[in-house]
């Protein structure tokens, strides 16, 4: 026999009457249980999750849109100068304003549509035809293990060979990259377009035909576009998040950069300023490329979906605002010297080791199931039990030594300071160069935030154990 009861604690004031409380008893098979749940915060909480999975995914699915071509305004019609394209806005509404800026936008040319097309079907073709071992990604939390190729890597370096052999071969035809440049708004357009379709593309297969069982709707129409529906969706076997991430977002990146460096030299001859940012990014990117395998075991690929923030993410805001410092350094060249370029190109060299020998040593303690050494000493570790969705139990290495002791990601520093370091040859004439820097502290300290709450809830008190052990998130004594 099964019956529920339940009933409210209210607290009464001369004006008002609160719902305090909400007791809920179940008997089940004479057992009485029972719970109570607080109205004041359950409410608090709605409103939390309101703000969360609708507020803030609307306020960015009509922004960043927006925003990415203002960026492009900002360095083509304002000189790089902020306050020069805020007066757009003052002169005019916000909505007069952006009318005018994507005025000025030209649509796609069929060079820009067939070029993105043709590389697309490059990417999808290099990524089954590469060889590649097998490897498995984490397995996820309905108990899954997806397999991906590892061939993230060749496909970088022989990209970058294809991309330098043909702009040296095409130049005496007066054919150059540098019409990318000259055609990025009409990029900015097509790619806008084209990944809010394919978002909306991944809403439908997530809704009707998901690839595993990884998948599935908040209820909330907004937040599924803007989120996801599916962990790890395939289309006729391709994977979807490694495409668009790696193949899609960090290759059109460093191209971009190349491109960039091309326009400046066909412009200025050669420029060591633009030299140096597009080396520091090409020599990050190559680390990436890598590690590709690495990277299919962090929280892009276990934890968030496919959706808006990831695929508009990489297929727009990726090569927008990542490359935004050599963009604008192609109209404002800057001699750095040798020493100064030196200095930034070693300073890149060392946060790009230590941001790499964190990743590793993550990696390392897990694969040899902690036999192994960190920095010369067998490391420290607590080896914390979680539980699948599926109710097995499994069992994953918490690493307390090298990097890992210092806080509890403190591998963002580097990442930081290598972004700063390939910003810096901008000097500081404009904020503009800076925005990267801006926007990635801004998504690591709330990465920081979500991983804790995504361990904590993965770990419980063995992720506690590990925050009394280390208590810094970021930065040693400070956060
Ligand atoms: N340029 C950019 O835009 C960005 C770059 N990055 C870079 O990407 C890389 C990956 O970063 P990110 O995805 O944030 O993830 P992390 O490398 O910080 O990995 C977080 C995950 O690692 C596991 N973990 C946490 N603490 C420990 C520990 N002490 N020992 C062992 N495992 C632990 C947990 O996963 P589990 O469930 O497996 O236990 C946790 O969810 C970094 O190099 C970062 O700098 C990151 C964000 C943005
Ligand atoms: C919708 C937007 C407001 C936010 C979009 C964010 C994403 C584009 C980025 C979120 C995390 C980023 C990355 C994480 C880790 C990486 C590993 C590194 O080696 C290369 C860069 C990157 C893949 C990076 C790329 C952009 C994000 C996916």
């Amino acid at each position: 026999m099964e019956s529920q009861v339940s009933d409210k604690l209210c607290l009464r004031t001369n004006e008002k009457r609160y719902d305090v409380c909400t007791f809920e008893f179940k008997v089940e098979n004479g057992k009485i249980t029972g719970a109570c749940s607080s109205g004041v915060s359950s409410s608090i909480s709605q409103k939390t999750d309101f703000i969360n999975k609708t507020v803030m995914p609307l306020v960015l699915l009509i922004t960043m849109p927006n925003f990415v071509i203002v960026l492009w305004y900002t360095v083509i019609h304002c000189n790089g100068i902020y306050l020069k394209m805020l007066s757009v806005f003052t002169e005019k509404s916000v909505f007069s304003g952006m009318s005018y800026i994507w005025s000025l936008a030209r649509s796609p040319s069929p060079v820009i549509i067939w070029s993105l097309v043709l590389y697309g079907v490059y990417a999808l073709a290099m990524m089954k035809l590469l060889p590649g071992r097998t490897v498995f990604g984490p397995v996820t939390s309905k108990g899954n293990v997806p397999v991906y190729k590892d061939n993230g890597f060749i496909f970088f370096v022989l990209t970058m060979i294809l991309f330098w052999t043909l702009t040296l071969l095409l130049r005496p035809f007066g054919i150059s990259p540098s019409m990318y440049y000259d055609k990025f708004d009409e990029m900015i357009v097509t790619l806008n377009v084209c990944s809010l379709l394919f978002c909306f593309a991944l809403y439908l297969k997530g809704k009707l035909a998901p690839s595993s069982t990884d998948s599935g709707s908040s209820g909330n129409i907004i937040f599924d576009y803007y989120w996801g529906m599916e962990l790890y969706p395939r289309i006729f076997g391709f994977d979807v998040k490694v495409f668009i991430i790696c193949r899609f977002g960090l290759m059109i990146w460093a191209l971009m950069v190349c491109i960039h460096a091309v326009k400046s030299y066909e412009l200025h001859g050669f420029v060591d300023s633009i030299f140096v940012s597009a080396l520091l990014q090409i020599i990050y990117l190559t680390r990436s490329f890598w590690w590709e395998a690495g990277y299919l075991a962090t929280t892009d690929i276990i934890v968030d979906r496919a959706g808006f923030y990831l695929c508009w993410g990489c297929m727009v805001y990726v090569p927008v605002l990542y490359t935004l410092v050599t963009f604008y350094l192609v109209t404002h060249p800057v001699h750095l010297g040798l020493p100064v370029s030196a200095v930034l190109i070693l300073a890149g060299l060392l946060s790009l080791f230590i941001n790499y020998e964190a990743d590793l040593q993550k990696q390392k303690v897990r694969k040899t199931n902690g036999e192994c050494l960190i920095w010369g000493q067998k490391p420290d570790i607590i080896r914390a039990k979680y539980q699948l969705e599926t109710g097995e139990t499994k069992e994953n290495i918490l690493l307390i030594s090298g990097w890992w002791a210092v806080s509890r990601h403190f591998h963002y520093i580097p990442e930081v300071i290598i972004t700063l370091l390939w910003s810096f040859p901008a000097r500081f004439e404009n904020l503009l160069p800076y925005s990267h820097i801006f926007f990635l502290l801004v998504l690591l300290i709330h990465r920081s935030f979500r991983d804790d709450r995504k361990c904590r809830q993965k770990y419980g008190t063995f992720w506690s154990q590990y925050c009394e052990r280390v208590r810094y998130r970021i930065v040693p004594h400070l956060f």
